[in-house]
């Protein structure tokens, strides 16, 4: 089958919104961000919308913003991190012409993620522990459906985001501007 989307899953800071950019310049195609995408349509951050309406709000936006972006051709998409924990949503990204899974070990998520400027405004607790506490449980909960999703499975250890956009351009057999 002929690839002509890519989406990338994976565990909270893997690297799928830094990757998405790297592998649309290598393409020339588009990239998009789920939770850019579910931001624009409540009008709010990520956080804010846990604070404020609950987690159950934030999936429902989410599994609306998955359903339309697995339609788009020529285009990278970065997944959030739980976007695989519905069913819906893992038939949608099923769609994509090609399911990349970034992995990265506990530590090394929980150095990226707490590096991250945007982890104050995007990355809100999921648990009551929440912190770096959540990451192991949460990560060994969501493998299955990492895997079960994936076509394509990348270790990002010791990787750029550059590094990892010409390895999943290689594995996949597609034409590079570079
Ligand atoms: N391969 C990598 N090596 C080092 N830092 C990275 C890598 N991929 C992403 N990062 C950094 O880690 C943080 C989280 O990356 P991000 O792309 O937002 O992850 P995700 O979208 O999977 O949560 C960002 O600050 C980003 O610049
Ligand atoms: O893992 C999760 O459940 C989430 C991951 C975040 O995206 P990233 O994976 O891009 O950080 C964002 O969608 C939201 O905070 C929920
Ligand atoms: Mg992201």
């Amino acid at each position: 089958m002929e690839v002509n989307s890519i989406a990338l899953i994976g565990y909270r800071g893997s690297g799928k919104t830094a990757v998405a950019q790297a592998l649309a310049a290598r393409l020339g195609w588009d990239w998009v961000d789920a939770d850019v995408e579910v931001e624009l349509r409540a009008g709010k951050s990520i956080a804010a919308i846990f604070a404020e309406d609950g987690e159950t709000r934030f999936r429902d936006l989410e599994a609306i913003v998955v359903d339309l972006l697995a339609l788009r051709q020529r285009t990278v998409l970065a997944l959030g991190g739980g976007a695989i924990l519905r069913e819906v949503n893992r038939k949608a990204i099923r769609r994509c012409g090609a399911v990349v899974w970034l992995q990265a070990s506990v530590t090394t998520l929980e150095r990226r993620i707490a590096a991250d400027p945007s982890t104050a405004a995007r990355r809100p607790n999921l648990t009551a522990s929440g912190g770096p506490a959540e990451i192991p449980r949460l990560l060994a909960e969501r493998t299955p459906h990492y895997r079960a999703c994936a076509t394509l499975e990348v270790d990002t250890e010791g990787k750029t985001p550059s590094d990892i956009a010409d390895e999943i351009v290689a594995a996949l057999g597609l034409p590079s501007r570079r």
